[in-house]
């Protein structure tokens, strides 16, 4: 199935008007080659039909001779932008970037929303921008859901499978991504519906367990069979199990840094329109599969940078990892029991 342009421009329309595009707006609309086309068009389309004075900022792409795969987070850090001082100017310019190559996890995009420039991520296929549209009602969950994760002293993650997961938490704050940048200095990402932190440094601890069916990205693979990641002072000590934990462990290795295995941000996913199945119908290469990072009560685990909330570990290598069937409780109280979502009520979709 396909989105026709015409319909591709009226969801940007909705998107940037949620995210506060008007005619007293400037637009950057960022892209590279590899952009996706349609999307460059229909961004730039909708944000002249707001009124906003739209421009384009075109970087020369940025390959790294170690990135393998096309998967864009699975080389993170160092991007088109890095050491391009009068492109980074250009764009801090804008009151809103529409960010069709990814800056995301690099340190430069911290500094373009620090000017109060905002984000918005929008680099997964038109068809998955359709299907996973945000509206407010996804803001006021994830920001219900963010009012107790930015409270809490400790996530403690457990599961049938094995998990048993304690992040004290405090040092860093809460991110929430509900699809839209609405707010100045704010990033986000079409799509998206999930809300994470950081464990203090050095301090997250425990097992977990990725079960059958559990996701790895940039892999964009299911499990297929248990692997135990033992994690100690916050860092992954222990990958262990069969073929699949062999082949995390590699990838992993040939980073040959090791801060690879530091915990990057845990959190979980509120986004009822992503689909745990998603990821079976698209190629590898079909954008980063938000899918996996949002669907509706997963409990999201990562490792590798936190340049995101102004950390030093700046390492290429990330990877998301998305747990079906947790229990997650913050200081006790239980928001996700066995992949439903419990509590704060305010964070749960209407059933019906
Ligand atoms: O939206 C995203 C995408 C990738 C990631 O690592 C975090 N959030
Ligand atoms: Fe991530």
């Amino acid at each position: 199935m396909a989105v026709n342009e015409s319909q591709l421009v009226q969801l940007f329309e909705q998107v940037l008007t949620l995210s506060k595009v008007d005619a007293s707006q400037s637009v950057a609309i960022l892209k590279s080659h590899y952009s996706d086309a349609r999307t460059v068009r229909a961004a730039t389309d909708a944000a002249l039909r707001l009124g906003a004075k739209v421009y384009a900022v075109e970087l020369p792409s940025f390959n790294h001779p170690r990135a393998m795969g096309n998967d864009m987070t699975a080389y993170c850090g160092d991007t088109a932008l890095t050491g391009n001082p009068a492109a980074q100017r250009a764009l801090e310019a804008a009151d809103l970037i529409v960010d069709t190559m990814m800056l995301l996890h690099s340190p430069e995009q911290e500094q373009i929303l620090k000017t109060g420039t905002r984000i918005l991520l929008a680099v997964e296929p038109p068809e998955v921008l359709a299907r996973m549209l945000p509206d407010s009602e996804d803001k006021a969950r994830v920001l219900a859901a963010a009012a107790v994760l930015e409270q809490a002293k400790l996530m403690r993650v457990t599961s049938a499978a094995g998990s048993d997961f304690r992040a004290p938490l405090g040092q860093y704050p809460t991110v929430t991504e509900y699809g839209y940048a609405d707010e100045p200095g704010r990033w986000d990402h079409w799509p998206s519906g999930f809300l994470f932190t950081w464990p203090n440094e050095e301090q997250a601890e425990g097992v977990l367990v990725l079960d059958v069916g559990d996701i790895l990205l940039p892999f964009k693979s299911y499990a297929r069979e248990r692997i135990t990641l033992e994690i100690e002072q916050g860092f992954v000590t222990g990958i262990h199990g069969g073929f699949e934990a062999e082949y995390l462990r590699e990838y992993m290795k040939y980073f040959k840094d090791p801060e690879v295995y530091g915990i990057s941000h845990i959190g979980w996913g509120l986004q009822p329109r992503a689909q745990w199945t998603a990821m079976g119908l698209h190629d590898k290469n079909d954008g980063m599969c938000m899918d996996a990072r949002a669907f509706y009560g997963n409990f999201l685990f990562s490792t590798g940078p936190n340049t995101e909330v102004g950390g030093t570990r700046k390492t290429p290598c990330h990877m998301d990892i998305a747990l079906r069937r947790c229990d997650i409780s913050l200081d006790g109280q239980t928001v996700v029991a066995e992949g439903e979502v419990i509590a704060p009520a305010a964070s749960r979709v209407r059933q019906g």
